[in-house]
């Protein structure tokens, strides 16, 4: 099969959906892959690391798109690609649709088999290709979180890790899966009081034996969700219904109750946001202000440190798109957890939470797949 790899093209996203070690793999199970000039350099990888991997090199990302039997991306397609899919090719990428009307009409139009990342899951219940970017997003959220704070960005100008003889600021992350723990790991470390809330009290025993009473957990309900955030300089949105848009947990009315100048990092932001006032931002402008509230809420944030998230992403992906490249779908009929991936093939939609969501009419992936 030609497995191509496009540069990516949404706002400063620098991250690459084939390192040139994941070229070498491709090729030695007798793949051919095309990669568009300079899709490396954000990760330091220039054309000839690619070509020393055996990749041959596209001058666009045209070529790329009309060569290829499946693409591997980072990010869902932008407008100007989903154009030049096509029935027949696979699509191998994040996508996040539920929030996004826009890009599945796209993905349906085309006719592509359309597998994201998202809702690949496994054995333990877990989202293996979302979780590396979940693990940089929910540590890049204090960063983001604790440069916001500061007077001069906007923020209250409270230090998350306090002085001695100074209170800490306070962290509230709301969902404690992957992003949340990783959130809390950071807040932790820079000597923040942090509580994490969560529906799952599974979770929150894990989560309380996990950091050994250096954090607080509680269930969420809205009493708790008011009081934590009330009380917070920085809350995380990190929750998440797999494959479903984000429910809406903040509400405006929430924010008059909250402190001014505290700040709120959306990063379910990628699923529509769990906060009511949140809308997708960019790394360019990151933030706005609503009600005294900054709002930090961009749906690409490991796009920040694409050297470490590329080859993040690329550990996680590289097995399936393996799989895909070998045996086409068939991939999809072999492995359920693979299959569950797919959220369009053939202008049907293929994920019940993105159905719902957008009020399609779901097929079951089965079904297309055996047509
Ligand atoms: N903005 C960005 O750049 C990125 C965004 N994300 C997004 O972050 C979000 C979280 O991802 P993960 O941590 O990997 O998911 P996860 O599935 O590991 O964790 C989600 C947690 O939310 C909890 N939850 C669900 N409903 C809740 C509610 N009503 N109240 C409290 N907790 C609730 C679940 O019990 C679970 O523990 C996803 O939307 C994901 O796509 C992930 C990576 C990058
Ligand atoms: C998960 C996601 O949306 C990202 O890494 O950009
Ligand atoms: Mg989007």
């Amino acid at each position: 099969m030609r497995v191509g790899c496009p540069k990516e093209i949404k706002n400063h996203e620098y991250r690459v959906g084939l390192t040139p070690g994941a070229v070498r793999e491709y090729v030695a199970h007798g793949h051919d892959v095309l990669v568009e000039t300079g899709a490396g350099a954000g990760i330091g990888a220039d054309d000839n690391a690619y070509r020393a991997a055996g990749a041959k090199i596209a001058k666009t990302a045209a070529e790329v798109f009309e060569r290829s039997d499946m693409i591997v991306k980072v990010k869902e397609p932008q407008p100007g690609e989903w154009v030049q899919l096509r029935e027949g090719q696979i699509l191998y990428t994040y996508l996040h649709l539920a929030p996004d009307p826009e890009q599945t009409a796209g993905l349906i139009a085309s006719g592509v088999t359309a597998v994201a990342y998202e809702t690949v899951t496994d054995d333990r219940g877990g989202l293996p290709l979302l979780a590396p970017m979940s693990e940089v997003a929910g540590r890049l959220a204090i960063q983001a979180g604790a440069t916001a704070l500061q007077k001069a960005n906007g923020g209250r100008g409270v230090l998350l890790g306090g002085v001695p003889g100074v209170l800490p600021g306070k962290v509230t992350v709301i969902g404690g899966g992957v992003v949340g723990l990783h959130a809390a790991r950071m807040a932790v470390g820079l000597g923040a009081d942090v509580t994490i809330l969560d529906r799952s009290i599974p979770r929150l025993r894990q989560l309380d034996d996990l950091f050994a009473g250096r954090i607080h957990t509680r269930y969420s309900t809205v009493e708790a969700l008011e009081e934590e955030c009330f009380s917070a300089d920085v809350v995380v949105g990190a929750v998440l219904i797999p494959g479903a848009a984000a429910p809406k947990l903040v509400t405006r009315e929430m924010l008059s109750g909250m402190k001014k100048g505290s700040v709120l990092v959306d990063v379910a932001i990628d699923q529509g946001g769990c906060f009511e006032t949140s809308h997708a931002t960019t790394h360019a402008e990151p933030t706005y202000e609503v009600d005294g509230v900054i709002h930090y809420c961009v749906a690409n944030m490991p796009g920040a440190v694409p050297v470490t998230s590329a080859h993040a992403l690329n550990n996680a992906t590289l097995h399936y798109g393996l799989q895909l490249a070998d045996k086409g779908l068939k991939a999809l009929a072999d492995d359920h957890h693979l299959r569950n991936g797919l959220n369009v093939h053939r202008g049907k939609i293929t994920n019940r939470a993105v159905a719902e969501a957008l009020g399609f009419e779901m097929v079951e992936p089965r079904q297309v797949l055996a047509a």
